[in-house]
């Protein structure tokens, strides 16, 4: 036998012992999973540093080398990892499915809000300043909204600032605003809360919580506002994953409020040429992967008006079961966002070129 026939055997016999190991390992993965089980049943932690200190120092005593004991033991650990992983994820992934999860229910979860029903295959418009500044300012976008038959009503009274100095909102007052004035246009009003204190008075005043981009991982608020029927439009967070902000979703959910809407606002990139970067796909994804509603905020997202109509467009092709969208009766002089809200002449402008486009695509479906 030559060396290179020695080396292509000893190959072949490393290769049948990597295939006991493998089997090995998938035999003391399937015990891992049962101990996991069992432990869930005891109650007690899957994590147990002292059972792997013991298996650490057994390995130790029987080391028969050539390995060091050092190199085992990386080794060793890293087979605990992956089986407290499986542990873990045996216990979320096959005996519960995630509530977002079209594996948990199939068909598409429609939120009803004012007698419109997000999610039901028909655009909806959620139209309204970015800040509740007084009643007059509401009223009239209000009054231009209900000529187009649209009545979703979005303002901010608590406003999330990047900085303190800026227009903080005006609270309850603002909701008080909202409320009369939807009540005389027969509208659905949708506000930002930003903490669990605000929830019980706010209630009174409006029909969807919105979890703004920057709580969208604030737990106690999720979890509290899961707590109500009240429906909930959750924002997808500055820099959050599909996977988190699904994940965030089901904090919501798994308190027993099934009505939420998700909201793609934009994330941040190193793009500058808008102000967040719209990532469309995530639209079709959160489609496929929960059976949640899903809204564009064509405003936060693109930062743009310039980009209203197109992102707008893009959305509502890709799937989006609506369009979120800023609108001011005298943006120059708003007190936040001025540059990205669009006047009336603006909106309906808007709102004719979005009427087009969907109605011809209802007419005329592009054949993939
Ligand atoms: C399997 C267990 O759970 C975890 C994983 C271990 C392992 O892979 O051997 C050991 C201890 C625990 O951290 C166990 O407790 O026995």
């Amino acid at each position: 036998m030559n060396k290179m026939e020695t080396l292509n055997n000893l190959r072949i016999d490393v290769e049948q012992l990597d295939n006991e190991i493998l089997s090995l390992l998938s035999k003391r993965g399937e015990l891992v999973k049962k101990i996991g089980l069992t432990k869930k049943e005891l109650n007690v932690n899957i994590f147990d540093p002292s059972r792997e200190l013991e298996l650490l120092s057994k390995i130790d005593n029987n080391n028969p080398g050539p390995y060091n004991i050092e190199s085992l033991k990386r080794i060793f650990k890293e087979i605990f990892a992956a089986s407290k992983f499986l542990q873990y994820n045996s216990e979320l992934k096959e005996n519960k499915p995630f509530l977002f999860s079209r594996d948990y229910k199939s068909e598409d979860t429609i939120v009803n809000v004012n007698g419109q029903n997000i999610g039901d295959g028909i655009p909806r418009f959620i139209i309204g300043p970015c800040a509740v500044e007084s009643f007059e300012q509401v009223q009239k976008v209000a009054a231009e909204m209900s000529k187009r038959g649209l009545n979703l009503l979005r303002g901010g009274a608590f406003k999330p600032r990047t900085s303190p100095y800026d227009f903080q909102g005006l609270g309850i007052d603002g909701l008080k605003i909202l409320s009369s004035v939807s009540k005389e246009y027969d509208m659905g009003v949708i506000t930002e809360i930003m903490s669990t204190d605000q929830l019980e008075e706010a209630l009174e005043y409006i029909d969807v919580i919105q979890v703004g981009a920057r709580n969208m991982q604030n737990f106690s608020l999720l979890k509290a506002v899961g707590q109500t029927n009240t429906p909930v439009l959750l924002k997808r967070g500055l820099s959050a994953t599909i996977e988190e902000f699904k994940l965030a979703a089901e904090y919501i959910l798994a308190e027993g409020n099934t009505n939420v809407i998700l909201c793609e606002r934009g994330i941040r990139t190193y793009e500058t040429a808008t102000r967040n970067t719209l990532d469309i796909s995530a639209v079709p994804i959160l489609k496929q992967e929960t059976h949640l509603p899903v809204v564009v905020d064509v405003t936060h997202s693109t930062g743009r008006k310039d980009l209203l109509i197109p992102t707008a467009k893009a959305a509502l092709a890709i799937g989006a079961d609506g369009i979120m969208a800023e609108v001011h009766p005298n943006p120059a002089i708003a007190l936040s966002d001025s540059k990205q809200q669009m006047n009336f002449d603006e909106f309906n402008h808007f709102m004719d070129a979005i009427e087009t486009f969907s109605n011809k695509a209802v007419l005329e479906p592009v054949n993939s």
